[in-house]
């Protein structure tokens, strides 16, 4: 649980090559209106009173993150990223743990998630006053939902009032959240989102309804939805 002392870092893991975009940069580097998503998703962050510091997983081979003039904000750290999305969230962790940090909260966000509005951030901030085990953004599946057998013929459908997508930010106190996800990869599990680690060790993070424009910007078709939703914001 935090109260209002307590210190919030954000966390974007930016470090992916963004193969399903099939661009010539990676996808966070792709420019709307002006802005690399990248740029678009950490404003919200920048721009937040009560987020303190900001660490950037980079890819080690990343050649576009010096160009931006982001890269001096004294608001942010930027660590090396990992193999994988968990990897690279970790490498955040521990870099903010070495800051003496483990007590503080962390809200992770993707690079690729540009159209974030601060009040579902700032609806995230008070979930996690509640909340023991953190909280994620989420929406209710809008869809009838298909469980799938190995050779694409359906096996069932889900009861679709129990089926949230989740989004980021997902939030979570540091320490807790580093220790899952080293026990998670230790296991071999696979760790898509920060809760599915925390969700591995027992616990039950809270369900906070985002908005619908929050995408996760993945395949080329993405980039309209995402620019008309910014030009909104
Ligand atoms: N090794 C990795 C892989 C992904 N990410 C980041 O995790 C977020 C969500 O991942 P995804 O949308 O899958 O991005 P990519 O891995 O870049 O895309 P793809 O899977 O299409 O290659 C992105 O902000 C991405 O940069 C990361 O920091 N480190
Ligand atoms: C974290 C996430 O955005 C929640 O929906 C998602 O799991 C990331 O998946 P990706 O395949 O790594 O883009």
């Amino acid at each position: 649980m935090n109260d209002n002392k307590t210190k919030i870092w954000a966390l974007i893991p930016a470090a992916g090559i963004g193969s399903r975009m099939k661009a010539e940069l990676p996808k966070q580097y792709l420019e709307i209106d002006g802005k690399t998503i990248l740029e678009h998703s950490l404003s919200k962050f920048l721009d937040h009173p009560s987020i303190e510091k900001v660490v950037v997983a980079l890819n080690p081979e990343d050649k576009h993150w010096s160009k931006l003039k982001v890269a001096n904000h004294p608001k942010i750290k930027t660590v090396e990223g990992g193999a994988t999305r968990a990897e690279s969230v970790l490498n955040g962790l521990k870099a903010i743990q070495q800051h003496d940090g483990a007590n503080d909260w962390v809200m992770v966000h993707d690079a690729a998630r540009p159209c974030l509005d601060s009040g579902s951030v700032d609806a995230l901030i008070q979930a996690g006053k509640d909340s023991e085990h953190g909280a994620i953004l989420a929406i209710p599946s809008v869809d009838t939902v298909k469980l799938a057998n190995a050779n694409q013929t359906i096996d069932k459908t889900l009861n679709r009032e129990q089926i949230w997508l989740a989004q980021t930010p997902q939030y979570f106190q540091v320490g807790q959240l580093a220790d899952a996800i080293v026990a998670g990869l230790k296991q071999g599990l696979p760790i898509t989102d920060e809760a599915s680690a925390i969700e591995a060790q027992g616990m039950h993070p809270a369900l906070v309804i985002g908005t619908r424009k929050n995408i996760k910007v993945t395949e080329p078709e993405d980039m309209m939805l995402a620019s008309v939703w910014l030009a909104g914001m």
